[in-house]
């Protein structure tokens, strides 16, 4: 396939030069106060790419914020081979002459108060082998170091700190000449380091200097791609103790390289030891995708029924990173995200991979913006209707709304501990202790009360947003449509309808008590003029049905998280009259994500 695609870069950068986007569908403001932040950085291409006749084929879309697209070349039978072009939409991407301090100003920055404050915030970037991840977290670390001492965040704070790495589903002190050590999980459910060492700084130059210690013992090797390919996950974990405040939590601030994901191309020349390495870093990835899918599928208007299990347990890596994936966990945590982007040609498909997940989170991220404001229903409120309740509703002095929530929803406030909690309230003048308490039962108590009803409203929302899932894939591109079939006079697909095929439907008014909305399904069998039911899906009778039956049995496809993305489910069934079936859909099928895509 390579080779394909270096004959042809010529056509390539022709096509990519005509290429005219198609606006995305406005999906509204940017969520600016949502817990998690997901960015994408598309490196440069390096020398040797260059000197080898790759080109850069994935793009931060020019006047469109956050917008990546991604140009593949498609190989046909006959004739050029044609562009294939997709854009996935991130928060921001920061394109190859961006710099590492732009990001860390985006995307780190805004953590560090939040951590001195005792909250915990984390970083992670992701992507594959020598997309630039170690790059750019080791440039942020040293940009952290500096932060962290430079007298701009108030207070007295002592901070503490561990580097360690994952390799093997097994953890190794990088401080300590890579001793091994457990990862537990505390009664508190609180993830604990046992055996690892932690150091105490007092000055940037003392933080650098373990890093630069911490570098040197991370295990590395030579890839295809990368020569000094990190064969890890490596995290620096910075606590930081209020020492005049004992009893609150202490902040952590977790910045976490992973070790970067490898197609098989890249592993064509590994031994067997390589190989199994490689395997338990895809394992581990893998989990993290899991994780990350099921905190996307995540309903967090109403999490607490509907339940999401995300296997955070099943790889040391997620266990680490458990208070990001726990929906129960009790703290409250921002996390920021760089998927980290390879720009050739040669990458497309690995490229596709990482911004498909990077949009999962994405989505995970705007769910939380996502349920109707209720002023008795506290999870519903945005900054500005919490500051109201606050300053309407906390007693005499006030409670200064901008000191207990600066930027928090009210969703975001009900995950504070109540320590961190009264710790803001009490910076307000006048504000006691009593006062304090008391108005954190009030918010609980009101939270309370809003949850016992809140099964109504959870249902009534449930139909909403399946109505908007509706609406998403009736806008779904149908490669097959009528017009094509014209035009290019390729049979009408009512007279091609066989298993397998994806098919767009309208349900009619008889079928809508079954199925009232789905609008993609897959053709199982066609059913006999007086079958109600297949009754034997082994022998003839399900099947025996002419080609021209009437009517079929459908497996339903249903929408996935991202935009375009479908899940087919043949354990639920409808059957479908050829009158009320639309037009053939072409769905692609997508290993890294385990959904469908329609192709372009
Ligand atoms: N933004 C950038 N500007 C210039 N060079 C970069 C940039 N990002 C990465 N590189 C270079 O690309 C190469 C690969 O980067 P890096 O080692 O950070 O990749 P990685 O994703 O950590 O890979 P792995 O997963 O194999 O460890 C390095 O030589 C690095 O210096």
């Amino acid at each position: 396939m390579d080779e394909f695609l270096l004959q042809h870069v010529g056509r390539h950068q022709q096509l990519v030069r005509q290429f005219k986007p198609k606006p995305r569908p406005n999906e509204g403001d940017p969520v600016t106060s949502s817990n998690i932040a997901v960015s994408t950085r598309i490196r440069p291409m390096l020398d040797d790419e260059t000197s080898s006749g790759q080109v850069p084929a994935a793009f931060a879309r020019a006047g469109e914020s956050g917008v990546v697209d991604l140009h593949e070349l498609r190989r046909v039978v006959r004739g050029p081979p044609p562009l294939n072009s997709s854009s996935f939409q991130v928060g921001k991407v920061f394109g190859a002459d961006r710099s590492t301090d732009l990001i860390y100003e985006d995307l780190v920055q805004p953590l560090l108060p939040w951590v001195w404050e005792g909250g915990i915030g984390t970083l992670f970037t992701y992507g594959q082998t020598g997309s630039g991840k170690t790059y750019s977290v080791s440039g942020i670390e040293r940009l952290v170091a500096c932060a962290l001492f430079d007298g701009t965040l108030q207070g007295q704070r002592r901070l503490h700190v561990s580097i360690f790495e994952l390799a093997r589903n097994s953890a190794f002190d990088l401080l300590n000449f890579r001793a091994p050590f457990q990862i537990l999980e505390d009664s508190f459910g609180d993830t604990q380091l046992a055996g690892a060492k932690e150091y105490k700084v007092a000055s940037t130059a003392e933080l650098l200097a373990l890093i630069e210690q911490a570098t040197s013992f991370r295990q590395t090797a030579s890839t295809e791609k990368n020569d000094g390919s990190s064969r890890t996950h490596a995290i620096c974990r910075i606590r930081i103790q209020d020492p005049v405040q004992a009893t609150l939590d202490d902040g952590i601030l977790y910045l976490v390289d992973l070790a970067g994901s490898e197609a098989a191309r890249d592993i064509s020349n590994h031994t067997s030891e390589r190989m199994k390495e490689t395997r338990e870093i895809n394992i581990s990835l893998s989990v993290l995708k899991d994780c990350i899918r099921g905190l996307a599928n995540m309903d967090n208007s109403s999490s607490k029924y509907k339940k999401q299990y995300i296997p955070f347990r099943q790889s040391m890596l997620t266990k680490v990173l458990k208070h990001v994936f726990d929906p129960s966990g009790n703290r409250e945590c921002k996390t920021a995200v760089l998927a980290c982007i390879n720009p050739s040609l040669l990458d497309t498909g690995v490229s596709k991979s990482t911004l498909r997940y990077a949009e999962m989170l994405r989505s995970a991220e705007t769910k939380v913006m996502s349920s109707a404001y209720n002023p008795d229903v506290p999870s519903t409120w945005n900054n500005k209707e919490l500051r109201n309740y606050i300053k309407i509703k906390s007693g005499s002095p006030s409670i200064s709304p901008s000191v207990l929530a600066p930027h928090e929803t009210g969703q975001q406030l009900l995950q504070l501990s109540t320590s961190q909690f009264l710790q803001r309230c009490l910076k307000s003048d006048g504000v006691t202790g009593d006062q304090a308490k008391s108005f954190h039962a009030k918010f609980w108590r009101l939270h309370i009360d809003s949850q016992r009803s809140s099964r109504k409203v959870t249902a009534s929302s449930k139909k909403e947003r399946s109505l908007c899932k509706n609406v998403r894939s009736d806008k779904c591109s149908s490669s097959r449509d009528p017009a094509f079939e014209g035009k290019y006079n390729v049979p009408n697909f009512k007279e091609r309808i066989r298993p397998g095929m994806v098919i767009r439907w309208t349900p009619s008014a008889e079928t809508i008590s079954v199925s009232p909305k789905q609008s993609l399904a897959v053709v199982l069998c066609p059913l006999a003029e007086d079958e109600a039911h297949v009754q034997c899906f082994l022998g003839n009778k399900a099947n025996e049905a002419s080609h021209t039956a009437q009517r079929y049995l459908c497996g339903t496809v249903s929408s996935g998280t991202l935009a375009e993305a479908y899940e087919i489910n043949l354990w639920a069934q409808v059957v479908i009259d050829v009158k009320d079936m639309e037009a053939e859909v072409l769905l692609e099928y997508d290993a890294a994500t385990r959904y469908y895509h329609t192709t372009v």
